[in-house]
């Protein structure tokens, strides 16, 4: 069961959103979607699941287009969050569970067990509206995963968790990915994607600038970071041949290079000058490739 994205576009008017975007996210993985506001993310996620019509090209999963038949095996977060408000938690959890075709004690076993999970079981009898919106949003992702969906498209699952849901919410994808599920989802947070994904496209105005597993993007990046830290000035070391920038820190700073020898001839030239505290080559981050590629590519 794969998820086949061929050569899709779509175009609202003479808007291009998306434009020829291909990729394939293979069964039981964790694909993320990264891409300033407005690039496309959430058409593709509407294309994906039947709610858009692609202008042109094909979405299959397991070699055919999600429509209404096939929805009880997909699970939806949207971007807009759309709880009854006025709806009790639990039943709302177990009507949604319904309607992606579980039976009711089935559902109702369901909605308790994971209202446990993120720690919420004391908010099951009251009514959404009454809830935080962080807490709004732990109802809303349960409802999304509750009928054991083996496709998860998440858009933007993270927004507005604080940083104990955040990690709450990671083991839990982490966790419904390994009893087999293929997950999908977007985010503005590059951390988010570099911990928990195998497969990552950035998008830049519908088009897919850099797409590939994490170690391809990052090798495909060809730069390296060296940190150094020193106790003067390190900045006159950014004119050296071979570094491509140079990014001051409180301490130190961060060079660019594309060759590994600058990184020696670095730590050579500032060890001449004085004390060095800190010396470490890293591999970029997805944060320096996405302010690069998405810088280059700027229109
Ligand atoms: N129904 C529509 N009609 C016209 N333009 C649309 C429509 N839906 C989306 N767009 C445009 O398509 C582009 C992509 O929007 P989309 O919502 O997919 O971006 P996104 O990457 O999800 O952004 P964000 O991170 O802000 O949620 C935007 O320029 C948006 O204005």
């Amino acid at each position: 069961m794969t998820l086949k994205i061929e050569h899709v576009t779509k175009k609202f008017g003479d808007f291009m959103a998306v434009n020829d975007l291909s990729m394939t996210v293979k069964q039981g993985s964790m694909y993320g979607f990264l891409g300033a506001n407005g690039a496309g993310k959430t058409t593709i996620f509407r294309m994906i699941l039947g709610l858009l019509d692609a202008t042109e090209g094909a979405i299959t999963w397991n070699g055919q287009p999600i429509t209404y038949a096939s929805s009880k095996h997909i699970g939806y977060l949207p971007e807009e969050r759309g709880l009854y408000p006025k709806m009790k938690v639990a039943d709302q959890l177990v009507y949604l569970g319904q309607l992606r075709g579980m039976k009711k004690n089935e559902a109702k076993f369901a909605a308790s067990k994971w209202l446990e999970r993120f720690e919420v079981p004391h908010y099951a009898h009251k009514k959404v509206e009454e809830l935080s919106k962080g807490n709004q949003q732990k109802i809303q992702v349960i409802a999304s995963i509750i009928h054991k969906p083996s496709l998860i498209i998440l858009d933007e699952p993270f927004s507005g968790l604080d940083p104990i849901n955040v990690e709450m919410l990671k083991k839990a994808i982490l966790d419904i990915q390994k009893e087999g599920a293929t997950i999908v989802f977007s985010s503005h947070r590059m951390d988010h994607v570099e911990e928990l994904c195998e497969q990552l496209c950035i998008l830049h105005h519908g088009e897919s600038i850099v797409s590939g597993t994490l170690s391809e993007v990052k090798r495909g990046f060809g730069l390296q970071n060296v940190r150094l830290k020193a106790d003067f000035d390190l900045t006159y070391l950014g004119q050296m041949d071979g570094v491509s920038s140079f990014k001051p820190s409180k301490e130190g700073g961060i060079f660019q290079i594309s060759e590994e020898r600058t990184a020696h001839e670095l730590l050579r030239a500032a060890l001449e000058k004085g004390n060095i505290r800190y010396f470490a080559i890293e591999e970029p981050s997805l944060h320096d490739i996405f302010i690069q590629k998405v810088g280059e590519n700027h229109a």
